[in-house]
């Protein structure tokens, strides 16, 4: 298989466990729409994953919109409209079920979120009980460098403390929803589990370990984890 066996996962937050990726494209569309722009998913897949302020630098070249639109700015107007949206927002399917079992079955969990501690706070509210059971949540703001470098998923397998840490990053498996993401598992040393939105164009993106249309389909006992109880798993398209 090429990897040795996973002891440990990293959980991405934003799209992969919870449906936050769809409030992005609400705020980022309105706002461009004020400028006559559009919002692309070939926009969307260069920003997603990325922490705030690198990804409206994204937004605000790629549109032409320099000296238009200040990237804080642009900030500034679309934290109005997620703080309204984002306590809403739904779980994706087969995250519990995974999170649950992962942490019954003990095995160290962390999330590594490119997401702002106070984002954090707002989306999770209505999920406190599943984000409670990771060993600990890194988010965006306590690293310097976000995705693509690697730093955010170092951090989370650093975190673990003496006696429950990796062997070595490579024995961490990353779930990764954004193309930056995938890539900063990659230069972590660890092997990626991509669960792209079926919108994305998925092709280019190098590296991952696997490629899954939803969690649904992921089998802990494929990544020599403990089985669901009772299943025989869905089976991974492994690279
Ligand atoms: O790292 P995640 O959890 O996807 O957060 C990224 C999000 O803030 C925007 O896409
Ligand atoms: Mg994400």
């Amino acid at each position: 298989m090429g990897y040795p066996k996973v002891t440990h996962c990293i959980f991405d937050m934003d799209g992969l466990l919870l449906d936050t990726e769809a409030i992005y494209t609400v705020a980022q569309k309105e706002i461009l729409a004020k400028f006559g722009k559009e919002f692309t998913w070939a926009l969307k897949a260069k920003m997603m994953g990325k922490k705030a302020l690198d990804a409206a630098r994204v937004l605000v070249a790629e549109t032409g919109l320099e000296g238009v639109l200040d990237p804080e700015d642009f900030i500034r107007q679309r934290e109005e409209i997620l703080d309204r949206l984002f306590p809403d927002a739904p779980m994706m399917p087969g995250a519990e079920r995974l999170i649950r079992h992962l942490h019954a079955s003990g095995v160290p969990i962390a999330v590594a979120t490119s997401s702002h501690a106070r984002h954090f706070d707002i989306k999770t509210r209505k999920h406190r009980d599943v984000f409670g059971l990771f060993d600990h949540i890194v988010t965006g703001d306590q690293v310097t460098h976000g995705k693509p470098a690697p730093d955010i998923f170092l951090v989370a397998a650093g975190g673990f403390g003496p006696g429950r840490g990796p062997a070595s990053a490579a024995h961490c498996l990353v779930f990764e929803d954004a193309p930056v993401g995938v890539e900063a598992a990659v230069a972590a040393g660890m092997p990626a589990v991509f669960v792209p939105d079926p919108n994305l164009d998925a092709d280019g993106v190098a590296g991952a370990a696997a490629v899954l249309p939803s969690l649904e389909a992921f089998d802990p006992a494929e990544w020599g984890l403990p089985p669901y109880p009772g299943s025989a798993g869905a089976g991974a398209v492994r690279n």
